[in-house]
């Protein structure tokens, strides 16, 4: 396939290693430096773009993409709050949207795991949850994008908790997302359920960015031909 990589930075460069690996092309690749030649990329040289970049450029290259009928893989964080945007243009313009707020097997496996065990631990109100993400130093965004998609499969399970708050905020009925910046970190996530007596953890932590790129690249391969708005669960049947 023909990929564009929109972001050439730490993720655009992982995945542009994979993609090749996989024996696919590159059609072209978008950073600041040359953001205004996007307008070249068309379906007839493009046969999916993978976006990785930052909040505020998210839903603009998406929307780009989904207008020029370009097929769209997003891993990019922290621009959630206009995600309906982004689902309502790809049903406009009948295209095909893939998005993960983390594309790793390992850390999807986690969520369905993070899942099953608030689902059993609710019931055990002498336990206090909280979740702590780490990340590298030049991270933009917090919490983390996993964070909170880990808080959201646990509120599922919560009723008396109603929603959750970064680590600058206490509020008795939020779930707290603690947000930790140290160099090199590459990705850690980690659930804690505490009580008096004892503590239950589940965690994930990323030894490099191959897993995330893997993910993109096979969610890139896996959206080819189809129509709609997509994620992880779709694509590994969790
Ligand atoms: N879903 C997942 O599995 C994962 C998601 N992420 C997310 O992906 C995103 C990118 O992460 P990462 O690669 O580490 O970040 P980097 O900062 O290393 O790279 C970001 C890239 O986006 C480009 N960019 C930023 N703003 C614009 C813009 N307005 N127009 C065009 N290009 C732009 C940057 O260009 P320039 O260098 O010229 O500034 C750079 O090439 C983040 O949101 C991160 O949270 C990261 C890892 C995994
Ligand atoms: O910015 C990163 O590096 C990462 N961002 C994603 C997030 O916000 O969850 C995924 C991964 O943890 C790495």
């Amino acid at each position: 396939m023909r990929i564009l990589l929109i972001g050439y930075g730490k993720m655009g460069k992982t995945i542009e290693q994979m993609a090749l690996s996989k024996g696919h092309q590159i059609a072209g690749t978008i950073d600041h430096t040359n953001a205004g030649t996007l307008a070249n990329y068309t379906p007839e040289n493009t046969d999916v773009a993978i976006e990785f970049t930052h909040p505020e450029a998210a839903l603009g290259n998406i929307s780009y993409c989904l207008k020029s009928g370009i097929p769209v893989v997003s891993g990019s964080t922290g621009w959630l709050d206009k995600f309906d945007e982004a689902k309502q243009l790809c049903e406009q313009n009948k295209g095909a949207f893939f998005y993960a707020s983390n594309f790793s097997v390992g850390v999807n496996l986690f969520f369905h795991f993070n899942e099953y065990i608030a689902g059993k631990m609710q019931a055990y109100k002498e336990y206090h949850v909280s979740i702590r993400e780490m990340h590298h130093l030049q991270k933009v965004d917090k919490p983390s994008g996993t964070g909170i998609t880990t808080a959201e499969g646990i509120l599922a399970h919560y009723p008396n908790l109603h929603g959750w708050v970064g680590d600058d905020d206490t509020q008795k009925d939020k779930l707290n997302i603690i947000s930790e910046r140290e160099p090199d970190v590459v990705g850690t996530h980690i659930v804690t359920y505490s009580s008096e007596v004892d503590k239950i953890e589940l965690g994930h932590i990323a030894h490099s960015r191959a897993g995330f790129a893997e993910g993109a690249v096979m969610a890139a391969e896996w959206l080819k031909g189809r129509q709609g708005v997509y994620g992880m669960k779709d694509m590994l049947n969790l």
